[in-house]
């Protein structure tokens, strides 16, 4: 069963002004799917619907087969989501945030120790453990809203561009470790415009253009929608969306 089903799914800020219109996809455990398009096209939009921020106009969003409307806290406990821009809590230090989102989530504390320490470790931040979220830099607060997301280990992650402000380390580290999530049987939905980045990481991709799915597939697949087999994703993505004007 796929963990994340998106069924035509039209939605937005206003009744009367849909923003997404009948959007359809999947993602299926250890999957890392690319949700790409320009600015403007519904990538946010896309996910705050699937986070329950939003309530769809039309369609349905399942998460391992639950909705939010019958299932409420089955289906909020599936998925951890790191935004754009990190929202921390100014008077907590970065293990506090660690406890609090292990916590939220059920972690025993024996295994949230070993996951925080990794994760600690794997970006760089163990000597900023006990620091408070206010004093860090920008780059480390985006780390810890990823840390934040991991430390739960739910079987869904939405992830809205998380390399901006990391140093070249940290993207490295959270792309091996998104990989690593994904091998363990994870899935991961994550967007980006460094489409050179993650070309290589995302078993598929969804191409939005102004709240519609413009193509959907494996690079092959998109690239011969495009008619650009071969093509890097940067050439496909200005081919569809050359086309979608
Ligand atoms: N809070 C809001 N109220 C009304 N309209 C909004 C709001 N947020 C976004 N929109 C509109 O919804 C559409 C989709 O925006 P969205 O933020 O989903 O795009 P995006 O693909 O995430 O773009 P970006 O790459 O710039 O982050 C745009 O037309 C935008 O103007």
């Amino acid at each position: 069963m796929p963990v994340l089903q998106v069924e035509e799914l039209s939605g937005g800020y206003s009744l009367g002004r849909p923003v997404l219109h009948d959007i359809t996809f999947e993602v299926k455990p250890g999957e890392m799917v690319g949700l790409i398009g320009l600015n403007g096209a519904g990538k946010s939009t896309t996910m705050k619907h699937i986070l329950g921020l939003m309530t769809p106009h039309r369609g349905e969003i399942l998460i391992s087969g639950n909705s939010r409307n019958e299932a409420p806290e089955i289906y909020q406990s599936q998925l951890a989501f790191v935004p754009e821009s990190p929202l921390l809590y100014e008077e907590l230090t970065v293990w506090e945030h660690l406890e609090f989102a292990a916590r939220a989530y059920g972690v025993e504390p024996e295994a949230y120790r070993e996951r925080a320490d990794r994760l600690l470790k794997l970006f760089h931040m163990e000597e900023k453990a006990d620091s408070l979220s206010a004093h860090l830099s920008k780059g480390m607060k985006q780390k810890v809203m990823i840390m934040c997301a991991f430390v739960a280990r739910p079987p869904l992650y939405v992830i809205d561009e998380p390399f901006l402000g990391l140093d070249p380390l940290g993207i490295r580290s959270l792309l091996d470790f998104m990989l690593e999530m994904k091998q363990g049987g994870a899935s991961i939905l994550l967007s980006s415009h460094i489409l050179s980045t993650i070309e290589n990481y995302c078993d598929r991709f969804i191409v939005l253009h102004r709240g519609k799915v413009l193509a959907q597939g494996t690079l092959a697949d998109i690239g011969g929608q495009a008619q650009a087999s071969g093509a890097s994703l940067e050439q496909i993505f200005y081919a569809l969306v050359k086309d979608g004007e």
